[in-house]
C-alpha cells in the first residue's frame, strides 16, 4: 500500500519512525484522512512560520525614535524623562515609585541639613548656592571669567567660543561690562542667631535649640546609610565636596554649610545597578530598562530609572528615625525665627530641588509610598550618559509600537558630542527660574548665562544642523513665584529695562532672545518650537509631550524619507 511503502521507504534510525508510521493493515479510508490530517498540519505549520517571519519583518520595520535631553545641571532633564515614562510606560513608572522613597527621605535630610547649617553659622557670608554671591562675580577679571565660560558653555561646539554672546543679547552690549549680574545686596556680616529671636523661636531659646538639634542627630545616621546604600562602595565622586578639589574662593572647610550644600548624592549607569536591582527584587518590564553606553561593553545592563537598590526592606530604618522625628522637623521648618534667618541669608528652600519639607506629615508617615508628584520632585543627579529604550506601553494612535530612545545626560558635558549622532530631535531644557543663581559646579557663572552659551552651542553645532530643536523655557513656576516676590529680572539683565516685572513679560522677552540665537546661529534655516514649561507639573506637561511626539515623530519620518 502506498502509505505502508512510504513509511517503509523513511530512514530506519529516526526514533520516531517507528511510533508514527502506519498501521501495516491500513484501509483505504484511513489512509485518506490521514494524509488529509497531515495535509492539514503542514498549512498549520506553514502558517505559523510565515507569522514568525513577518513578525521578524515587522520588527525590522518598527520605527526607532532618538531624543536627546540637553540642560545644564538641575533643569529638568531626568524630570522631563520620568514624564515621558509616567505617559507612556505608566506600569514600569508605578512600579518603580516604591524605590524613588530612598530618595526622597535623603532629600528631606538635605533640607534639614541645610536649616542646621544655616543655624550652625549664622554670620559667614551669604553661602546660597541659589543666589548669586556678593561680590565675587564682579571680581573675577575679564579673561578670568572668560576662560570660566569657554569651559563651562561652550565644551560642545569647537566652533562656538565667542563669549561675548550673552552681552549681546542680554546686556548692554556697548559698553562691554558685565554688570548685568548686579547680585542683591545683603549684609550677612551683622547676622546673629539674637537679632532672629522672636519671643517665640527657638532661636531666642538656645537651651531648647540644642536640644533639638541632638534629637535630630540620628537624621546623620540614615543619610550615612542612605548614602552607603545608594552610591557604589567604590565611588568616591559622589561623597566627594567640589571646594575640597578646587579653590574657587568659595570652598569652606568640610563643616560648612555651603560645603555640604555641594555635596549631592548621584547615580552612574554601571554594573553595580545590576546586582543592586537584583537585591531589590523588584519586577522591571522590559519597557523600562536602561543602556548605558558608556559601559557599552558590559551588555545587558538592566536597572531602573537611576533610584538604586532601594525599596525592598520590609522594615525601613530611614522612615522610622524620619517618623519618630517628624514633629522636631516640623517645629524647625515652622518655627519663625528659622524663617526669618533663612530669608536673611536668602536660603529659598522651598526653590530647591527635592524640597519636601511641606509635606513632612504625609512624607514622613510610617506608610508612606511616594506619589507620581513626589517621584517627579525628587532630586537625584545623573551622572554619564545613559539611553532609557521604552517602547509605548498604551496605544497612542499611529505610534503604537514606536521604540524611543531617550539619551539622559548628566552634567558632564564633554561626554554629550557622541550622542549628536542619529538623533531625531533634541529637547533643550533652559531654566528661566535661575536668572537670579549661579552654577553650583562654578559659583563665578550666573546659570541664565551658562544656559544662553549653551543654547548658542547647540543651534551652531553643524553635528546637528539637521535636527529639530525643542526649547523648554522650564521652572517657569519658581520663576512666576520669584518674580511676584518682587526679584527683578533687570537686576540681572540689563537689557530688560523697565519693562513690567510679570510672568508674561519676562517670559516673552526671554523666548524672543532665545529664538533670536535659534535663528542666528542655526547652520541651516528650521524651524522653532518653544515651550515655557514647569517639568514637574503633570497636567500641563501632559499636552506639551504629547506636542513633542508628534513632532518627532514626524521628524523621524521626514528623515525616513517616509513623508
Ligand atoms: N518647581 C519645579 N521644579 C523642577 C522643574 N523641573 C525640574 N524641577 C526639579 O528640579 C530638580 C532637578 O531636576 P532634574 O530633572 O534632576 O535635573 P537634571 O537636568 O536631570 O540635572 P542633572 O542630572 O544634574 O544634569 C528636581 O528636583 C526636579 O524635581 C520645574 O519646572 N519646576
Ligand atoms: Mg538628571
Amino acid at each position: 500500500m502506498p502509505g505502508t511503502s512510504q513509511a517503509h521507504s523513511m530512514a530506519s534510525d529516526d526514533p520516531f519512525d517507528e511510533i508514527l508510521k502506519p498501521p501495516p493493515n491500513e484501509s483505504p479510508e484511513a489512509f485518506a484522512l490521514r494524509v488529509q490530517k497531515e495535509e492539514q498540519a503542514r498549512q498549520i505549520s506553514l502558517a505559523i512560520d510565515a507569522n514568525i517571519k513577518a513578525e521578524r519583518q515587522a520588527r525590522k520595520k518598527k520605527r526607532i525614535v532618538r531624543l536627546l535631553l540637553l540642560g545644564q545641571s538641575e533643569s529638568g532633564k531626568s524630570t522631563t524623562l520620568r514624564q515621558f515614562q509616567r505617559l507612556y510606560t505608566p506600569t514600569a513608572f508605578r512600579e518603580e515609585r516604591v524605590l524613588w522613597r530612598a530618595i526622597i527621605q535623603l532629600n528631606i535630610v538635605r533640607s534639614i541639613r541645610i536649616i542646621l547649617e544655616a543655624l550652625e553659622h549664622p554670620s559667614s557670608p551669604q553661602i546660597s548656592p541659589h543666589v548669586s554671591p556678593k561680590s565675587h562675580y564682579r571680581n573675577l577679571s575679564d579673561n578670568a571669567r572668560k576662560h570660566r565660560r569657554a569651559s563651562n558653555a561652550n565644551p560642545i561646539a569647537s566652533t562656538s567660543t565667542d563669549n561675548s554672546m550673552y552681552d549681546e543679547y542680554f546686556m548692554n552690549g556697548s559698553n562691554g561690562h558685565h554688570n548685568g549680574h548686579i547680585s542683591p545686596e545683603s549684609d550677612p556680616d551683622s547676622d546673629s542667631l539674637e537679632m532672629y529671636g522672636q519671643s517665640t523661636s527657638l532661636l531666642n531659646n538656645l537651651a531648647s535649640l540644642e536640644a533639638l538639634k541632638m534629637r535630630l542627630l540620628p537624621l546623620r545616621h540614615i543619610e550615612a546609610l542612605l548614602v552607603a546604600k545608594l552610591v557604589p562602595p567604590n565611588e568616591d565622586e559622589a561623597t566627594q565636596l567640589p571646594g575640597q578639589s578646587q579653590n574657587n574662593g568659595f570652598s569652606h572647610n568640610s563643616t560648612s554649610g555651603n560645603a555640604y550644600r555641594n555635596q549631592e548624592v548621584f547615580v552612574r549607569p554601571g554594573t553595580t545597578w545590576k546586582g543592586a536591582l537584583a537585591r531589590a527584587r523588584v519586577h522591571y518590564p522590559s519597557a523600562a530598562t536602561s543602556i548605558s553606553r558608556e559601559d557599552s561593553d558590559q551588555s545587558g545592563n538592566v536597572r531602573p530609572l537611576s533610584a538604586g537598590n532601594l525599596g525592598s526592606e520590609t522594615a525601613d530604618e530611614p522612615q522610622e528615625v524620619l517618623n519618630s522625628c517628624r514633629m522636631d522637623m516640623m517645629q524647625l521648618w515652622a518655627d519663625s525665627g528659622v524663617r526669618s534667618l533663612l530669608h536673611r541669608r536668602k536660603i529659598r528652600l522651598e526653590e530647591y530641588p527635592g524640597f519636601f519639607l511641606n509635606d513632612l506629615e504625609r512624607v514622613t508617615s510610617l506608610k508612606y509610598m511616594p506619589t507620581d508628584d513626589d517621584v517627579l520632585k525628587a532630586r537625584l543627579k545623573t551622572v554619564g550618559v545613559a539611553e532609557y529604550r521604552f517602547e509605548m506601553e498604551v496605544s497612542t494612535g499611529r505610534e503604537t509600537g514606536t521604540d524611543w530612545r531617550i539619551v539622559d545626560v548628566g552634567g558632564s558635558r564633554k561626554t554629550w558630542v557622541p550622542f549628536f549622532d542619529d538623533v531625531d530631535a533634541i529637547i533643550f531644557l533652559a531654566p528661566i527660574s535661575a536668572f537670579d543663581q549661579v552654577l553650583t559646579e562654578d559659583r563665578s557663572v550666573n546659570r541664565l548665562e551658562d544656559s544662553v552659551l549653551l543654547w548658542k552651542s547647540v543651534c551652531s553645532n553643524k553635528l546637528l544642523a539637521n535636527v529639530d530643536l525643542v526649547l523648554f523655557l522650564n521652572k517657569c513656576d519658581i520663576l512666576e513665584a520669584k518674580l511676584k516676590s518682587g526679584i527683578k529680572l533687570s537686576r540681572y539683565v540689563r537689557t530688560y529695562g523697565d519693562r513690567p516685572n510679570d510672568m508674561e513679560n519676562v517670559s516673552k522677552y526671554l523666548r524672543g532672545k532665545f529664538s533670536a540665537i535659534h535663528r542666528e546661529y542655526s547652520p541651516n534655516p528650521r524651524k522653532f518650537y518653544a515651550f515655557c514649561t514647569s517639568v514637574t507639573d503633570t497636567a500641563t506637561t501632559a499636552g506639551i509631550i504629547a506636542s513633542v511626539r508628534d513632532m518627532v515623530i514626524r521628524q523621524h519620518l521626514k528623515q525616513s524619507k517616509l513623508m
